[in-house]
């Protein structure tokens, strides 16, 4: 047999070698313009009819169970996708943080209405602004900084004044449950407030008129509105699909007096708005520090020990960018926190409501630390009221406050899994149902403390998994910690005086939180 080959049959046996070893090296080297797999979609439109206005990451987490953790979607031409397991979402969002630490481009939110001046909105590292907002969070709301005493004098005199307006609110007849979260918002907004610019909502003063009396002077500068105004203006801005200009950055372009072009108008309060978020408090804290009276806070500690010149890294800064900076993170932290926190503590009032088993093992413990003391238990006890601080992880993956994270974007190509990720996906994790994972946490609609306590490595790893209700990799909520502390002593508060009962609505078939007073009743506890 003559085993000779032509040229022509040597070159394709050389390129068939080739591909084979390039394959086994890199076995994504074939499907290299592989997509992730996903639901069909339209043509140009993609999946934008299928997303529903409301809950999506519902939608997103049936995507998952039928496609995969990794779900491909189109939104409009923009390739979107959807992590819906810890491993995919830590893989690609902390593993290869480098890549995916950007956020996608907000037309409405970002650029109209202004919130790109702040962290949740500016591109990742290396950019020196992330940086130094970062380093800032650090600085005033790290683990050490929440130890400092003007941090905890703060978080004690908000938490005293939530737990006596829910024992007003308590009662008095009207016991809608609007009005308690409200109250749980007023009180968070007061907290940052007095965090970020020492002013306090509620400031006590000796009258003019009644010689001699206290009397309280509340929010002069009208703050706590300017907060609800901007946030309101920013939670709007920031609803996926609530204004075309997010999809058609081009349509930021047409004029306001064009038909169709009344986001403009919409944007231009909302900026007012932030304006006024931005300038009054910051004018306010000037004020006081040139009239020497003034109550330490982040921007008079900044403008103090940092400012003039605080180095994002080597850069010196003016002070005009100084003061950008400064203005532009305390605002960040009301649009991270001013939703978040509120919606936990809600969320943990509505499983008191129904899981009475586990309150009534709370209050034990608590009553065990604290004994037959006066004081109310603070973070400073958290080592021995374990149960406690499961109940404060259970809440986080319970009542999961951001189900969808914020958007991440990828900066470059990427290959995972052998399927390609173009530079520019909007990648989404789902955090609901990361945090809804059977295996990981059994019963997962059950508000169960218990699946953390045990001493084998499963709660362990539980209670490790239930940290990515704070997001991922760089982009890591820095309020984690502020966020952390601030819920687990509200609830040890509201635990010691109150018994959280279900009631029926006096005027509606509905049922509402009541808080009973029965409980160490004869104590006081006074805010001053
Ligand atoms: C229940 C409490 C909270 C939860 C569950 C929560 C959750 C989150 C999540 C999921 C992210 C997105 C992370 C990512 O992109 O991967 C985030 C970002 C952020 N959070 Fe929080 N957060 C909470 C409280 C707070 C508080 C109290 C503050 C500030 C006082 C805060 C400030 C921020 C900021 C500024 C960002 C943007 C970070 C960045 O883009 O680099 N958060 N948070």
């Amino acid at each position: 047999m003559d085993f000779e080959l032509s040229t022509r049959q040597s070159l394709l046996l050389a390129f068939f070698v080739v591909l084979v070893v390039g394959y086994l090296k890199n076995p994504s080297l074939p499907s290299r313009n592989r997509s992730p797999p996903g639901p069909k979609g339209y043509p140009f439109f993609g999946h934008v009819f299928d997303i529903p206005k409301n809950h999506q990451w519902l939608k997103f987490w049936e995507w998952n169970k039928i496609y995969g953790d990794i779900v491909y979607i189109n939104v409009l031409g923009t390739p979107n996708l959807i992590l819906g397991s810890l491993e995919a979402a830590t893989d690609l969002l902390e593993t290869r943080g480098n890549i995916y630490s950007d956020r996608p481009r907000a037309v409405m939110a970002g650029e109209l209405v202004g919130w790109d001046r702040g962290l949740g909105y500016s591109p990742g590292p290396p950019s020196t602004r992330f940086r130094a907002f970062r380093r800032l969070f650090h600085t005033f709301i790290g683990p050490r900084a929440l130890s400092s005493n003007s941090v905890k004098h703060a978080q004690e005199l908000c938490r005293l004044r939530l737990l006596h307006r829910i024992s007003k609110w308590s009662r008095s007849t009207d016991k809608l449950g609007s009005n308690l979260a409200n109250i749980v918002r007023e009180c968070t907004s007061s907290f940052i407030l007095l965090l970020s610019y020492g002013y306090d909502t509620e400031r006590r003063v000796e009258r003019e008129i009644d010689e001699g009396e206290l009397g309280i002077i509340k929010d002069p500068l009208d703050l706590v509105q300017i907060v609800e105004d901007a946030m309101l203006g920013f939670a709007r801005a920031s609803e996926p699909g609530a204004f075309w200009a997010d999809n058609f950055p081009c349509l930021k372009y047409i004029p306001v007096w064009f038909p169709g072009a009344s986001f403009h108008r919409v944007a231009a309060q909302m900026r007012t708005d932030l304006e006024r978020l931005y300038d009054v408090p910051l004018n306010y804290v000037k004020q006081c520090m040139a009239n020497g009276k003034y109550t330490p806070s982040f921007v008079s500690t900044y403008f103090e020990d940092m400012a003039p010149g605080y180095r994002g890294d080597a850069e010196v800064m003016t002070e005009a960018e100084d003061e950008e900076l400064i203005k532009a993170a305390a605002a960040s932290l009301y649009s991270g926190g001013a939703e978040t926190t509120p919606s936990s503590m809600m969320s943990f009032i509505l499983a008191m409501t129904l899981y009475p088993d586990v309150q009534q093992r709370a209050q034990e413990e608590l009553d065990r630390v604290i004994g037959s003391s006066d004081r109310l238990p603070t973070w400073d006890d958290r080592d021995r009221l374990p149960y406690l601080e499961a109940i404060v992880k259970e809440v986080w993956r319970w009542g999961v406050s951001v189900p969808l994270g914020l958007a991440h974007v990828a900066r470059e190509d990427d290959v995972y899994r052998g399927y390609t990720i173009k530079k520019g996906t909007v990648v989404w994790a789902n955090i609901w149902s990361i945090l809804h994972d059977p295996i990981m946490f059994p019963e997962p609609s059950t508000f169960s403390p218990d699946r953390y306590l045990g001493s084998d490595d499963h709660s362990k790893l539980a209670s490790d998994a239930v940290m990515v209700a704070f997001g991922f990799g760089r982009r890591i909520c820095p309020g984690l910690h502020l966020a952390e502390s601030s819920l687990f002593s509200a609830i040890a508060g509201i635990l010691t005086v109150f018994r959280i009962e279900k009631a029926r609505d006096l005027h509606s078939d509905n049922f509402h939180a009541k808080f009973d007073h029965g409980r160490r009743s004869r104590r006081k506890y006074s805010a001053s």
